[in-house]
């Protein structure tokens, strides 16, 4: 049983206390009065939308024990404890891992950040770490996975208190290690305040989310803060060759960093502490490549088309040797690695002549790396095709930046709708056309009836990318949401046209 007043002593920063602080037995954490039962501490958070404060009256009625705000109410319950602290966000991370046991402190924690690979790499690592008998939970895009149990998830990077129930999950299941993506929201609002990580991965740094960041300067601060948390064993390990990876290790000294490359770009880094890849030989099915590091040398097969994803694997096998795992033992569970779902997953037609890709590319660098990445393996004469769109109530700035990149890169376009959440489709479709420069295309809102097209379109070795939804198993139009795969629309329409 836990008792309100052991969480109170767990508080970072307490300015009052008021009421009924006791002994009392508490049920749970949470910042959102519709989740309060009795028993219940609810923190009072100052949101974008809301402020959580207005919501003090409801979560007393639903039986909080304890309300945590950043200004007392006039009028308070003497039945209820009353805590004024400075910092809602930070409270709610601090109660949450008291409530669960300190469980995070028996974890190696392992986390993910930059604009895209986060769940590519953090998966990896998890299965790298299995495989070598390491115990590890994974947190990130769509889920938890504990062993072979998956909580679903509806952000990436979840609350404080969501996140820790999950370590007390994980530890609870015999876990000694946890892979967690971390993004940039999650480490401005603190949900992971009070974490210490063994390892950091940055994995690269393009624009997105810059309706949360107001330039990529404060989007790329948000980001360091994660080599701010690593505990005293802690190292970090980057993708060098990505223009601001010295920036987010610029608080560390060198010896606790590794830097990989697959471009030449670990100038700044000591070449003890370097990880190369050079790229032999990739097709849609998979890339060979040769890795260098500490004078030895390996070979290393992603079953992905994509220099990025010999990137991914890298920075993986990175974190392995980091952590005193054997490199061939690394290799060989990264070799042996579950497929992420909606990662350059191909579907072929039966007669194996044309090659439809699912793929999470939903910002301008990813869409460019996934169209360039299939252009090298799509064969002479054929063509590439894409249909994409963008999310809805989302940064506006990369819908002309896409338009732009699709018109450059691919022989065919389709537009159509991603999630358009409470927006317009069709504002959405004129501000990517706006980067199209007048290049010919279609525009079919309708995203079953677009990939429908699309694939009728298709020659032989003709190679089509469904960007933007991945492993996304609905869509989000007008506030709806209903089932929607790109995968099973893509088998549907093979399956009718051979
Ligand atoms: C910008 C952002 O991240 N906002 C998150 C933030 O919202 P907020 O603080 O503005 O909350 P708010 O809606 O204004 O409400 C204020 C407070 O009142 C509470 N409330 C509200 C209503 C009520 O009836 N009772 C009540 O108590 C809310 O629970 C909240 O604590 O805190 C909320 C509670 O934890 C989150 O649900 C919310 O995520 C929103 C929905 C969101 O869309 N977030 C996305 C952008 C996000 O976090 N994405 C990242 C990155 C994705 C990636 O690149 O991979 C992620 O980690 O998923
Ligand atoms: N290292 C990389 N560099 C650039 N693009 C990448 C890289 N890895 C993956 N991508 C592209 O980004 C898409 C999303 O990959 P992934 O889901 O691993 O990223 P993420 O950072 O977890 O994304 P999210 O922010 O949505 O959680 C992939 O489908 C691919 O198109
Ligand atoms: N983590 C990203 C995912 C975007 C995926 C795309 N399909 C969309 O809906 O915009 C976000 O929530 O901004
Ligand atoms: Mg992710």
């Amino acid at each position: 049983m836990v008792l309100l007043d052991d969480l109170v002593a767990a508080l970072g920063a307490l300015i009052e206390r008021r009421g009924a602080c006791g002994p009392r037995a508490v049920t749970g954490v949470t910042c959102d009065s519709r989740q309060v039962a009795p028993g219940a501490v609810f923190v009072a958070v100052r949101g974008f939308s809301a402020d959580g404060h207005r919501f003090v009256g409801a979560a007393v009625e639903a039986g909080a024990v304890a309300v945590v705000c950043e200004e007392l109410p006039a009028e308070r319950a003497d039945s209820v404890c009353w805590l004024l602290v400075p910092d809602a966000r930070k409270a709610l991370a601090e109660l949450s891992k008291a409530f669960y046991g300190n469980a995070s402190d028996r974890l190696m924690i392992i986390g993910v950040t930059g604009t895209n690979g986060k769940t590519t790499t953090a998966r990896l690592v998890t299965s790298m770490l299995n495989a070598s008998g390491i115990f590890a939970g994974y947190i990130g895009t769509g889920l938890c996975r504990i062993g072979s149990r998956d909580i679903p998830l509806e952000r990436t990077t979840p609350e404080s208190n969501g996140l820790h129930d999950l370590f007390r999950q994980m530890v609870d299941a015999g876990c000694r290690a946890a892979v967690m993506e971390v993004s940039s929201h999650a480490l401005v609002l603190d949900r992971v305040h009070g974490l210490r990580f063994r390892a950091a991965v940055f994995t690269n740094l393009t624009p997105e989310h810059l309706d949360f960041h107001a330039t990529m300067e404060e989007y790329a601060e948000a980001k360091r803060l994660l080599f701010d948390r690593l505990d005293d064993e802690g190292f970090a390990v980057l993708n060098a060759d990505d223009p601001r990876a010295s920036f987010m290790v610029a608080n560390l000294p060198p010896e606790r960093v590794f830097c990989c490359t697959t471009g030449g770009g670990a100038s700044f880094c000591d070449s003890a502490q370097r990880f190369e890849a050079r790229v032999l030989e990739m097709s849609v099915e998979g890339t060979k490549a040769e890795v260098t590091f500490r004078g030895r040398m390996m070979a290393m097969q992603v079953p992905l088309p994509g220099a990025y994803n010999v990137m991914n694997m890298l920075e993986a096998f990175a974190v392995g040797v980091g952590l005193g795992i054997d490199p061939e033992t690394a290799m060989r569970g990264l070799a042996a690695a579950d497929a992420v779902d909606g990662r350059m997953e191909r579907i072929w037609s039966h007669d194996r002549h044309r090659c439809a890709v699912v793929d999470y590319a939903h910002t301008p660098d990813a869409l460019q790396k996934a169209l360039e990445a299939l252009r090298t393996v799509t064969p002479a004469g054929a063509k590439l095709a894409v249909v994409f769109g963008c999310g809805g109530n989302r940064d506006r700035q990369k819908r002309p930046e896409m338009g732009r990149i699709a018109a450059e890169l691919a022989d065919r376009v389709i537009l159509t709708s991603d999630n358009p959440r409470d927006e317009n489709p069709e504002a959405i479709l004129d501000e990517i056309e706006a980067g199209m420069a007048g290049r010919a295309h279609l525009r079919i809102a309708d995203r079953a009836e677009a990939i429908r097209r699309a694939v009728g379109q298709l020659g032989e070795g003709d190679i089509l990318l469904v960007a933007g939804k991945g492993h996304e198993a609905y869509q989000e139009i007008r506030g709806v949401k209903q089932h929607f795969s790109d995968r099973e629309h893509l088998e549907a329409c093979f399956a009718q046209r051979p």
